[in-house]
């Protein structure tokens, strides 16, 4: 039996509703990584892969992005490790601000990103990048500036 309390709650939680823009020009789907810059690959690859047991992909060096990542295998979504990569580095202004690292990025899919860039650019949005590029899973990638999403550097990618 549910004490009367926590029922009249599930029953308030239950009904309550969720919105979804049927107009919409692209939809938000799901959270395809959270990315973290490190200053240190290997150790926070073995943090993640002999403190934690999680299953860590090899080094895949990216020239086109500056990054070299590590993924981290979750099952329902990923760990993206970032380290800089050429003297160029979209990261090296992050790390030299966080000396140990931290979260960098969210990733979420989206079901056209040429759709969405367009769409957030109307709303007011700095995309990042004036073409999206081929990202991490050879999908269409674009990165939002960070200003402009309540302080998170937020990346689309195709689905
Ligand atoms: C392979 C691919 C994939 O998954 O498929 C990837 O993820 S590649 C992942 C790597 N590629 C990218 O990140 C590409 C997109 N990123 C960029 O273009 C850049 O990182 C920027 C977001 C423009 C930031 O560049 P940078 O740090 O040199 O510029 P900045 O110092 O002028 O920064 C402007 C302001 O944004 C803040 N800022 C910088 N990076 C931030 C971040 N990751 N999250 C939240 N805020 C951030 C700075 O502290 C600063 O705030 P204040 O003014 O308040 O101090
Ligand atoms: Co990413």
């Amino acid at each position: 039996m549910f004490p009367r309390q926590s029922l009249h709650r599930f029953l308030q939680v239950s009904q309550r509703r969720s919105f979804v823009n049927a107009t919409a020009l692209f939809q938000l789907g799901i959270l395809n990584h959270v990315a973290i810059a490190t200053p240190n690959l290997e150790k926070a690859t073995a943090f993640y892969r002999d403190i934690l047991n999680g299953e860590c992909s090899e080094q895949i060096p990216l020239p086109e992005h500056g990054v070299t990542t590590v993924f981290v295998n979750l099952g329902n979504t990923k760990i993206e490790l970032l380290h800089p990569l050429g003297d160029k580095s979209p990261i090296a202004g992050f790390l030299a601000k966080n000396k140990e690292g931290g979260m960098h990025h969210v990733c979420i899919e989206v079901d056209n990103v040429y759709t969405a860039m367009a769409d957030v650019k109307a709303k007011g949005v700095r995309v990042l990048d004036k073409e999206p590029k081929i990202g991490a899973h050879g999908k269409p990638v674009v990165f939002l500036h960070p200003k402009d999403c309540g302080g998170v550097l937020v990346e689309l990618e195709q689905r």
